[in-house]
């Protein structure tokens, strides 16, 4: 983050030469042969500092690494200043340098242990007591819709970061859920969704939550235009929006001119990046449905975390050691992709929420000093829950020509232990079967014997070789989620501090939505449709040709 290329600090040279000089060398199966310690070397727990219990493993002894590499990683961390960059952003310095702005989601989870004066910091309670007040209102059914009905159904509208961690962590935490009050997220422009949505909600009964950091989202003004429509045809009197609309947002001024009163608004600030704002008031949604005392404990668990990230020496730090990681394979092995594969059907949405977590905050190819970089920068995220991906596409991961570094992550107890935990002892051995099966593979000779050469052994040969990290925690609880979102958003930190790229920002999205605007004045009549390319020009009148309204 300091803005240089980090391909010019020595560290990085010296990997080059290494990889140059040992990839090839670099065997797991020999590894761990070699060195009978290399799962206690490469292997740390994680245990909270205080607050509630949060433990996990984080095992990633079958990586292509050496101790020699791994320093030289830590080295390179060292070099980029990566301590110091972590201690600016949780002192609240504008490492936000093209939006001006400083980076503090960690002062949302904060419980006193950080001094951090940045204008907003102090109101952060004040909006968790009013979160607090209302979800408990709303859950106890002491708040009324607009005929005196309790509410049963909530609607968080919102897109990006206003949506994917609410919903990602509303699913995680379903075994924590209010079961009688039912959750929906609309977040597509796409009529459908919201269409949809809505032949399941009663009028009467329903909230909706409009989430939106800007309060200027084509998606989310529109969806919630539409929304408060849908509400008036049946409650007609614009008075009962307040009992049925709430906002979350920074634009105070933008909310009250849609038509939620300031008292119905949760306030956050320009220091909270979408994609890490499950925190803030964004997160009132799910302190609707799992209780706000549980989404204390989540903000309790990121906290640890938090600690943990600020404190431990760099080759004991977790996310450290992740980003260091998947810096080797990304720069000097030419991994174009990263997977999250959860095995816990909880943490479906977990490679979803971390698509824009990490590759809106790292796909950069510009350094904060504004030089094209001569490296990769972010990886493609992408991952499923549980056994899923083994049946679709787990043969590319083990026998396709790509290197795909993997993390496996799982719990060891269920929430779910039907037949006394059958289902999880068979998922379970799937998360150790696997990374063992991408690290040490099958051999021809393991096949049929060292004579054999036809062509149906060679296609069952597993190479191996193939790395992963494994994460696995005693039981997915509120504060365990906190910790691992937070091992990731400080791993994606550090990755951004080694690439000389600002994280927090998100440039690349805005062209698309000024041409969509321009194309949307254009949409009516063929003869609008002007200043395209042939191809743009071509497709808008055949949509023209075709379209019945
Ligand atoms: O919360 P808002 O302001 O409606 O923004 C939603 C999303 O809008 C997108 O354009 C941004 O790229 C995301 O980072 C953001 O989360």
């Amino acid at each position: 983050m300091s803005g240089r290329l980090a391909s010019e600090y020595p560290a990085w040279k010296k990997l080059q030469e290494i990889y140059n000089s040992d990839h090839s060398k670099l065997v797991l199966k020999e590894l761990f042969a070699q060195d009978p310690s290399r799962f206690s070397k490469f292997s740390k727990e994680y245990v909270s500092p205080d607050g509630p219990s949060v433990t996990f493993l984080l095992d990633y002894s079958k990586n292509l690494i050496t101790e020699p590499i791994l320093q030289t990683l830590l080295t390179l961390a060292r070099e980029a200043e990566v301590e110091t960059y972590r201690d600016k952003m949780f002192a609240g310095e504008h490492i936000n340098t093209s939006e001006d702005r400083s980076v503090l989601h960690v002062a949302l989870r904060n419980f006193n242990d950080f001094q951090i004066s940045e204008a907003g910091v102090s109101e952060v309670q004040g909006v968790l007591a009013h979160m607090k007040e209302f979800s408990e209102a709303v859950r106890s059914g002491a708040w009324k819709g607009y005929t005196g009905k309790p509410i049963n159904t909530i609607v968080n509208i919102g897109i990006g970061g206003s949506d994917l961690g609410p919903v990602m962590v509303t699913e995680a935490l379903k075994p924590y859920a209010k079961r009688d009050l039912t959750a929906h997220f609309v977040s597509n422009i796409d009529g459908t969704h919201l269409a949809e949505t809505l032949l399941l909600c009663d009028p009467e009964t329903t909230l909706f939550i409009i989430a939106s950091k800007t309060f200027t989202t084509q998606e989310t003004i529109t969806n919630a235009t539409s929304a408060r429509d849908w509400f008036l045809a049946t409650a007609k009197d614009k008075a009962h929006v307040a009992k049925h609309f709430v906002a979350l947002s920074t634009n105070t001024k933008a909310v009250t001119e849609f038509g939620i009163a300031e008292a119905n608004m949760f306030q956050f600030w320009d220091w909270v990046g979408g994609r890490y704002s499950l925190w803030s008031a964004i997160g009132l949604s799910i302190a609707l449905v799992i209780g706000y005392n549980n989404f204390e404990e989540l903000l309790k668990g990121a906290h640890g975390m938090d600690k943990h990230f600020k404190t431990a020496p760099l080759e004991k730090n977790l996310p450290v050691l992740l980003a260091l990681i998947g810096l080797w394979y990304n720069d000097f092995y030419g991994s174009q992709t990263q997977l999250l594969l959860p095995y816990d059907q909880y943490l479906h949405k977990f490679a979803d929420y971390f698509q824009q977590g990490d590759m809106e905050s790292n796909g950069k190819f510009v350094t904060k000093g504004g030089q094209r970089v001569d490296y990769q920068t972010g990886p493609i995220i992408w991952g499923a829950a549980g056994t899923n991906g083994q049946h679709s596409f787990y043969q590319l991961v083990h026998q396709g020509t790509k290197l795909i570094p993997a993390d496996f992550i799982a719990p060891a107890t269920t929430h779910n232990p039907i037949r006394s935990s059958l289902h999880h002892r068979i998922l379970l051995s799937n998360f150790f079967a696997q990374p063992e099966a991408l690290a040490f593979g099958k051999t021809e000779e393991e096949e049929l014997g060292p004579n054999a050469t036809e062509p149906l052994v060679k296609s069952k040969v597993f190479e191996g070789n193939r790395p992963s990290n494994s994460i696995i925690f005693p039981k997915l609880t509120p504060a365990t989620l906190g910790a691992l979102i937070a091992l990731y958003e400080h791993k994606i930190f550090t990755q951004g501090v080694i690439w000389g790229i600002n994280s927090f920002d998100q440039m690349g999205v805005e062209l698309g939505k000024v041409l969509a605007k321009n194309i949307l004045a254009q949409l009516n009549k063929p003869e609008d449709v002007i200043g395209h390319d042939s191809s743009t020009t071509g497709l808008i009148h055949y949509y023209q040709k075709h379209r019945q309204e």
